[in-house]
């Protein structure tokens, strides 16, 4: 479909929980500067398959490669100091810290871009520039003092992503990363996503087809474990496989 890099891929990756088969046969290909969308019906594989990526999970069988590494048998703390990063929901960002400092600690996080730990205090001021910076390319530059319980959802959720831009990731993984928003955030979000995946590989679970639609250049369809369909949205929501699967009927 296209010839952009591919920075993440598996291979006839499988995973058993016992005699249960979750994920089973999945090839997946994630490009730099392409955001790539996992969907399917719940139960489907999409959280064992982040989980088999990131190695939170290791997989029964198949290969994960990261920037053309063998990244199969490697530890996820490693995976991600090379560049796969996973944010997770809002339960990631301190409540209590300011906007500023929430980003100031992803800083200094291992993989952060400032990871100096034996600098005195002090020297955090100096990440204030760096954090700032990177709230300001996020549209949060108003709200350095601004404590994160009291953002809107929406707003939690940039910051979220703040935080893990931090990391410098070149793969990001997104977990459902409208969940629970109106249209106006959902807006908001997408366009920080086109933004964000503009200088790396994107892929996300998502449920909303319509952000999938607008956003995805590439949607792999999970079913029981294994890949109903792939392609681009247009493909892949006239196969009537999917069409069944999402609304149990080939019609419209
Ligand atoms: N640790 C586990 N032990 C046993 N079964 C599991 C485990 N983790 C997941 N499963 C099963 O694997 C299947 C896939 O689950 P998974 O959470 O990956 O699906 P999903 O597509 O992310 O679903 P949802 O959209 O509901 O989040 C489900 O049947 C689930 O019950």
């Amino acid at each position: 479909m296209t010839d952009a890099q591919v920075v993440l891929s598996c291979r006839s990756l499988r995973r058993d929980f016992g005699g249960f088969t979750a994920v089973n046969n999945v090839d997946l290909d994630v490009r730099h500067a392409q955001i790539h969308a996992l969907i399917g019906p719940n139960g489907a594989g999409k959280t064992t398959v982040f989980n088999l990526l990131t190695k939170f999970l290791q997989p029964t069988s198949g290969t994960v490669t990261l920037l053309g590494e063998d990244i199969t048998k490697t530890d996820p703390a490693r995976v991600a100091r090379m560049g796969l990063v996973r944010s997770f929901q809002i339960s990631a960002v301190f409540p209590h810290l300011s906007v500023l400092d929430n980003v100031r600690v992803a800083l200094q996080r291992p993989g952060g871009l400032a990871t100096q730990f034996w600098r005195p205090l002090t020297s955090l001021n100096a990440l204030n520039a760096k954090a700032a910076e990177l709230l300001e390319s996020v549209g949060l530059g108003g709200d350095l003092a601004t404590v994160a319980a009291d953002l809107s959802y929406g707003r939690k959720r940039v910051l979220e992503i703040a935080t893990t831009l931090a990391l410098e990731p070149k793969v990001l993984l997104l977990d459902e990363p409208m969940a629970g928003m109106g249209q106006e955030d959902v807006t908001v979000i997408a366009d920080l996503i086109r933004e964000v995946a503009r200088s790396r590989a994107v892929l996300m679970v998502e449920h909303n087809l319509s952000v999938v639609a607008d956003l995805c250049h590439e949607v792999t369809v999970l079913q029981r474990g294994e890949i109903l369909a792939a392609g681009d949205y247009a493909t892949v929501s006239r196969d009537p496989q999917v069409r069944v699967a999402y609304m149990g009927t080939e019609h419209d």
